[in-house]
């Protein structure tokens, strides 16, 4: 009920490995792009090392572990390769979390205001999005290309705070990954870590406020206690 609450509290979610299942997507294209130059492929295992800070960082991260140098020439001609196949392939195998869109609606019929934060590029994400009928459940949708910085900087959340015209201390941040729950704390906001998606150690190792197994568990009577805890 929107009078459960008396300003406009606002609940930011990242998107690879919290709303979307994107990993299969990722791996196909970055094993396509690192196999123009010979590299072993990655597998579903690598996948907690690779993603979370982008394409550049997830190629790079391919090469360090084959233990290959990457230079910089090689480096920008792969993320171009990377970004034509995704681009191409999407919305590919990627799918949506159950239970995200019911949650979504569940929190904005409380009058909660819905934001996504992430580290991929606004030219993947917002297409991305799109392809699966989630852009129009967000007021603001931010980038790792939004500002000059990215999570796990602070500026990252607080920036898409701004743009929601919200307030940090009505703010929560939602995500899989160190980045997400590191850059929650680095904003001074409760955090939420889900335990399905790519994150390399359990979710209760970041150190979250809360850890939730499933959409179905985010209520707005949840979100209005982690505010009335922080
Ligand atoms: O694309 C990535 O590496 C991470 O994206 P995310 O911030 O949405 O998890
Ligand atoms: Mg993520």
């Amino acid at each position: 009920m929107t009078e459960a609450f008396l300003t406009n509290p606002l609940v930011i979610f990242d998107l690879d490995g919290t709303l979307v299942d994107t990993a299969p997507d990722l791996m196909d294209s970055l094993n396509h792009t690192i196999s123009a130059v010979g590299l072993e492929p990655v597998t579903f295992d690598d996948v907690t090392y690779l993603v979370g800070q982008g394409v550049k960082v997830m190629i790079s991260r391919a090469f360090e572990l084959r233990k290959t140098h990457l230079d910089d020439e090689t480096a920008a001609k792969l993320f171009d390769r990377f970004m034509e196949h995704y681009r191409a392939h999407m919305p590919g195998k990627s799918t949506v979390y159950p239970g995200t869109i019911a949650c979504l609606e569940r929190l904005a019929g409380a009058g909660i205001q819905l934001a996504v934060c992430t580290n991929k590029l606004e030219e993947l994400a917002f297409p991305l999005m799109d392809q699966l009928g989630l852009t129009s459940h967000f007021q603001v949708i931010t980038g790792g290309d939004s500002f000059a910085v990215r999570k796990p900087d602070a500026g990252h959340i607080l920036g898409t705070i701004e743009r929601a015209g919200g307030e940090a201390s009505k703010a929560l941040m939602i995500g899989d990954s160190i980045n997400d729950i590191l850059a929650a704390k680095n904003a001074g906001i409760p955090s939420i870590a889900v335990s399905f998606g790519y994150s390399h150690v359990p979710a209760a190792e970041l150190e979250p406020t809360l850890v939730i197994d499933s959409f179905d568990e985010l209520t707005p009577a949840l979100v209005e206690k982690l505010f009335a805890q922080s």
